[in-house]
């Protein structure tokens, strides 16, 4: 991947015609529509916008207040630059590692978003079979908002599936849904504490954002699901929704009572000081992961890039750190393997693929970025996983964004 790397495309590739993963539009690649193959990941945003509703797209796209955050969040990795070393024998580079003991094909996992269905039909069982594509088997993080049921998920993923739970005022409904996810055999529980109400969305507003009918969360029985649906204009629905049922007295005692009721490892997600993940990690939590929502809560967070040294010095091998915020280019990946990541989880870029392809071109988005951090490592000497270390990087100088779809979350305004 180039700075100046546009999305050109290549002329039809035969591998289109017979290659799911590629044909993600079922006449891409034909004489009658020689479509482009995604040579980036932000060619799948710029098929995800033309295909989604305007108010699904800014809903997806958006972040808090003046989206300074969400920049910050790309910039971060424009600002460093790495050092590559020579003569290292790249004949044979590893992606694969574990998380949380698990067997992964590469340091990627998909991170919660609700409602994978605004994006395609099958919605997150179309993303699970990415996720478990041969080579891939990373882990999906399911959302406690999640428009498909546990039960259904687990029958399709063939890598490991962690549960995200908001902090609901109705305890017995969170007691349900971790009991059900247990059964269902998911492997972990990720607590989300960085919304204890939602950012202002200004995107989110100008829409009147609500839930199409049809879209549900499909986990939730309707007592703590109100408002969803409901259109007002100049309000979402989903601020609506979070103000009503998420507890914003979530605070470190009610940790405990939580791992109480699971054997399953007690994640956080959220966290971006060196404070706050040295007590979290004193308290044992089992793994933090470094993130701002994708820019979409506090706007004026620091980067997670940024967070990511502090918050790994602070909790000094304690249990695994994982990032998520901005992960569009292999080289993203690496930089914040560099820095001390366990892996990294990919939001939006999962639901561009989505919305352009289903399944096939989640899939699409997953094996590009898998593609690209092999390329970049053996390009930067490093063929193990194991040699990464900050020693890799060098800073700036900054790197202009590029104006076209390299910078996907640059390219509109709200
Ligand atoms: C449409 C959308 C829905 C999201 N829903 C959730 C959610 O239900 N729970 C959660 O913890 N985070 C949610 N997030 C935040 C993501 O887990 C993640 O932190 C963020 O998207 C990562 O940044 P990226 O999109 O730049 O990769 C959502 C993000 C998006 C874009
Ligand atoms: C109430 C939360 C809705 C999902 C979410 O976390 C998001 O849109 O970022």
């Amino acid at each position: 991947m180039t700075d100046t790397g546009t999305d050109s495309v290549v002329g039809t590739d035969p591998a289109t015609e017979t290659d799911p993963a590629i044909a993600i539009d079922p006449a891409a690649g034909t004489d009658a529509d020689p479509a482009p193959r995604p040579l980036t990941v932000g060619a799948y945003a710029a098929l995800a916008e033309d295909r989604l509703p305007p108010a699904t797209w800014h809903y997806i796209q958006g972040g808090a207040g003046t989206e300074s955050t969400v920049r910050a969040n790309r910039a971060a990795y424009r600002r460093l630059r790495l050092r590559p070393r020579v003569l290292a024998d790249v004949s044979r580079c590893d992606l694969s590692t574990t998380v949380l003991g698990d067997a992964v094909g590469a340091p990627l996992g998909i991170a919660p978003m609700a409602y994978h269905q605004l994006a395609c039909d099958e919605g997150e069982v179309a993303t699970v079979r990415a996720a478990g594509a041969p080579g891939l088997r990373i882990p999906t993080v399911v959302s406690i908002f999640a428009s498909r049921t546990f039960e259904d998920l687990a029958a399709q993923a063939t890598g490991p599936l962690w549960l995200q739970l908001y902090w609901l005022h109705r305890r017995d409904v969170l007691r349900t849904v971790v009991r059900r996810a247990e059964a269902a055999g998911f492997r972990a529980l990720v607590l989300t504490v960085d919304t204890p109400r939602l950012g202002r969305r200004l995107r989110e507003l100008r829409h009147g954002f609500h839930l199409p009918p049809g879209i549900v969360a499909r986990n939730l029985d309707g007592e703590v699901t109100g408002f969803l649906h409901d259109r007002q204009d100049g309000s979402s629905a989903l601020a609506r929704h979070a103000d009503a049922f998420i507890d914003p007295s979530l605070s470190w005692s009610d940790l405990d009572r939580l791992r109480e009721q699971t054997r399953l490892p007690l994640l956080l997600k959220g966290v971006l000081t060196a404070e706050d993940a040295a007590r979290a990690a004193g308290l044992g939590i089992d793994g933090i992961v470094v993130s701002n929502h994708g820019g979409r809560q506090l706007d004026g967070a620091v980067a997670t890039l940024d967070a990511l040294p502090e918050v790994v010095a602070a909790v000094d091998g304690r249990c695994p750190v994982f990032l998520d915020g901005g992960i569009r280019h292999g080289t993203d990946v690496l930089k914040a393997l560099a820095l001390g990541a366990r892996a990294v989880f990919v939001g939006r870029p999962v639901l561009w693929g989505l919305a352009a392809g289903g399944e096939a071109g989640a899939r699409g988005v997953l094996t590009l970025l898998r593609d690209e951090l092999e390329d970049a490592m053996a390009l930067a000497g490093r063929p193990s996983l194991a040699a990464l270390g900050p020693e890799l990087l060098a800073r700036g100088p900054a790197a202009a964004p590029n104006e076209s779809y390299e910078d996907p979350d640059l390219r509109k305004g709200p």
